[in-house]
């Protein structure tokens, strides 16, 4: 069996040094995956770190739980090798490969009490009684559910069903802990929670490596070092979480990754030594972080709509101009959709002015240079 190098009594004492050293990070060797003819994991290399969370997020059938079965051993890859620290599992069982694993709908054991359904693994491991009841106990703490230990599933809500779920796969202390779209069979305001307290789990368990499969960008960006965007069984994005968010490299990853509002420009200057663009759409000229566009190339200026405001302050020297189609009140924020010669854009609004314009009134919207980025307008969609 593959090493499993916490240390301690506790699983909230795990030596993050230690299990570094075994190693817990994931590494996707060209892994390919086909079911028959048909390939729906292009060959992928990708490196999550010891003690990263990775969200792997994309729309639905663009691969990411083939990705993650491929690591749990569920799927055999055409081609590639999956590593986990120093050891090739691709070969291995899934039950050796030291792994945890949750998925959506829970997959809690109907007959079994909450403490068995934690026990579970440890005792397939054939591990001593004394052990599994201190593992156990352990674990039902590290999630919050200690006074629930002698219930069965039924007997809970769907939540804490979900930190049982997550309370076994933690009980056998895995090197990784694969989560398939754990959240997304709770509703809204649990679900928040939930991705706060894993969250937590994670502050209290730092050397455990976390690959996160969610179609969900808010839980993506709440709870990820890092993010791989699929999209048609190939990575198109991979990087820390705020620089994917705020310097997407692709339509496809602004897109994706929050709302985003698109403007056609053609570049005037090329980026600086500070790394700022400038660039024209119509009769404005805006400034926004470049990557390598040169003068005269055609591109999209990316602006999140909280980033727009209808009053400027002094970082604010970005300014366009919209016709106003719609304005939607949502108590802590007001969207207001405008029309940006032909461009929909939309701002999100936490101040407004006291009189506020009427649909179709023309509306100035300002924006600053740090909070805006060029974005390739060949790539993606
Ligand atoms: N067992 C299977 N046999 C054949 N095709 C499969 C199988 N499992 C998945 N697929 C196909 O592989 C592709 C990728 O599926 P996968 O479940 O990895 O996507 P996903 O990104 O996780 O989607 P979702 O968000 O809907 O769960 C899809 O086209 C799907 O239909």
């Amino acid at each position: 069996m593959s090493a499993v190098a916490f240390t301690g009594t506790s699983v909230m004492d795990i030596d993050a040094a230690k299990v570094r050293g075994a190693g817990s990070n994931v590494h996707f060797d060209k892994v390919s995956v086909a079911y028959g003819a048909h390939v729906v994991l292009h060959p992928l290399t990708l490196d999550i770190a010891p003690g990263e969370i990775l969200a792997m997020i994309g729309p639905s059938g663009s691969g990411k739980t083939t990705a993650l079965r491929a690591v749990a051993g569920f799927v055999r890859p055409a081609s590639g090798r999956i590593r986990i620290g120093t050891t090739d599992v691709t070969d291995l069982p899934p039950y050796e490969r030291g792994l945890g694993m949750v998925v959506q709908n829970y997959a809690l054991f109907p007959h079994m009490r909450v403490e068995d359904n934690v026990a579970f693994g440890l005792r397939a491991q054939g591990a001593e009684k004394a052990l599994i009841a201190e593992r156990v106990k352990e674990a039902l703490a590290t999630v919050g559910m200690s006074a629930y230990a002698t219930r069965y599933p039924r007997e809970l809500s769907g939540g804490q069903q979900q930190r049982v779920a997550i309370a076994r796969a933690l009980a056998v202390r895995p090197r990784v802990l694969l989560l398939d779209e754990p959240l997304s069979a709770l509703d809204a305001q649990i679900r928040r929670n939930m991705v706060e307290e894993i969250a937590r789990l994670h502050r209290n368990l730092p050397g455990l490596t976390i690959l996160y499969v969610t179609h969900d960008q808010t839980e993506a960006l709440t709870l990820a070092d890092k993010i791989a965007i699929m999209r048609d069984g190939s990575v198109c994005s991979h990087g820390p979480t705020a620089e994917l968010y705020q310097r997407p490299p692709n339509r496809f990853t602004a897109e994706f990754l929050g709302r985003a509002n698109l403007l056609p420009v053609t570049v005037s200057e090329a980026a600086g030594s500070k790394g700022f663009a400038t660039a024209r759409h119509g009769d404005a000229v805006l400034t926004g972080a470049g990557r390598n566009e040169k003068a005269g190339d055609k591109s999209l200026l990316c602006i999140r709509p909280q980033h727009l405001s209808l009053t400027a302050d002094s970082e604010h020297t970005n300014r366009i101009v919209g016709t106003l189609k719609e304005v939607h009140w949502q108590g802590e924020l007001t969207h207001l959709v405008l029309d940006v010669d032909g461009t929909p854009v939309r701002a999100s609004a936490t101040r407004l002015p006291i009189a506020l314009p009427e649909a179709g009134a023309k509306v100035p919207l300002f924006f600053a240079p740090a909070d805006t980025s060029l974005v390739p307008e060949d790539a993606g969609v």
